[in-house]
């Protein structure tokens, strides 16, 4: 498999990240980015004090890498306070399922199927704490999501549609990407990679997966990692850590799906474009065997013609 570094860029301006980053729709790493109070107030002790009883809903798993596919995690609700008190900790007194069992947290908004996560909302007390960079027009706006994790907990690889800053506010982590253009080698299933330990893939499972191109970077506490839309991301904290995701409407409004929540859903053209493919595959379905191969590899190729660009390596 071919390995590439995240590339690092220090002291970046909006105008500089705008002018030389952005462009180049790959991951970087901006270190040295003025991110508020938060990076030396955000203590275990201060979290649990300034957030009151508020109640989060977490991923509890009895192992470090959650599995989509077994479902090895469970959903609970827990006070804030609670919460990140046994993110925190190795060995739980009080537990769910097992007493060196995992937490992870991915804020939501307050009613989630409708409400959007955004940090001035649902935690106002610790929003002020944040300057998130500035870096998109106010408007473009999506989101703004907690993440915070248990020491070693990995989660599986997948995409988002909407361009992100994931700043990691406390504690390290490992992030794995794969770029948009490696998706045949990830085996998706749905937004998510069936390759869940993307370091000892099953080859035999997964043969095509060595031939996805590797990047990786390592976040320290105050790093900011651009994550391009359709990149594939897999994150593990190797220490608890706070991290705060802002999602951002790189496209006009219209483009996205109004019911998305989490900035995950297919631009509604794309799910129709889908559906109308799946439409085609099942008419292909009325011919002999022999003809229906003709007939799709024949539009495998005008697909290929017709929309891969050429100006991305
Ligand atoms: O840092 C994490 O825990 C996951 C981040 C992520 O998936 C995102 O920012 O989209
Ligand atoms: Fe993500």
């Amino acid at each position: 498999m071919e390995r590439q570094r995240v590339p690092h860029y220090t002291g970046v301006t909006r105008e500089r990240f705008l002018q030389d980053v952005y462009p180049l729709r790959k991951p970087a790493v901006l270190k040295g980015i003025d991110l508020g109070p938060c990076v030396t107030k955000w203590t275990v002790d201060y979290l649990c004090q300034a957030s009151g009883k508020k109640e989060v809903k977490v991923h509890v798993s009895t192992v470090p890498q959650m599995n989509f596919l077994s479902k090895n995690f469970v959903y609970r609700t827990l006070p804030f306070d609670v919460f990140v008190k046994r993110a925190a900790e190795i060995k739980h007194s009080d537990y769910f399922l097992s007493e060196d069992e995992k937490y992870y947290l991915r804020s939501l908004g307050d009613d989630p199927r409708k409400d959007i996560a955004d940090l001035r909302k649902q935690f106002p007390f610790l929003a002020d704490d944040i300057q998130i960079p500035e870096y998109f027009d106010k408007e473009q706006f999506f989101s703004s999501v907690f993440r915070i994790s248990s020491e070693g907990l990995q989660l599986w690889t997948h995409y988002d549609i909407m361009d992100n800053f994931l700043i990691q506010v406390t504690g390290k982590k490992r992030v794995v990407l794969f770029s948009p253009r490696d998706a045949p080698y990830l085996y998706l299933s749905g937004t998510k990679s069936e390759v869940l330990d993307v370091d000892k893939p099953n080859m035999k499972k997964y043969p095509l997966f060595i031939k996805a191109r590797r990047y990786e970077c390592q976040l320290e506490a105050g790093d900011v990692l651009f994550i391009p839309a359709l990149w594939f991301h897999n994150v593990t904290s190797e220490e608890f850590g706070v991290g705060v995701n802002v999602f951002w409407k790189q496209l006009p409004s219209e483009y996205y799906d109004k019911t998305d929540t989490y900035g995950n859903k297919d631009l509604t053209a794309a799910s129709r474009a889908i559906q109308i493919l799946d439409r085609a595959l099942k008419t292909l379905e009325e011919l002999p065997e022999e003809y229906r191969d003709f007939y799709g590899r024949r539009m495998a190729l005008r697909i290929q013609e017709k929309t891969y660009s050429s100006n991305y390596e």
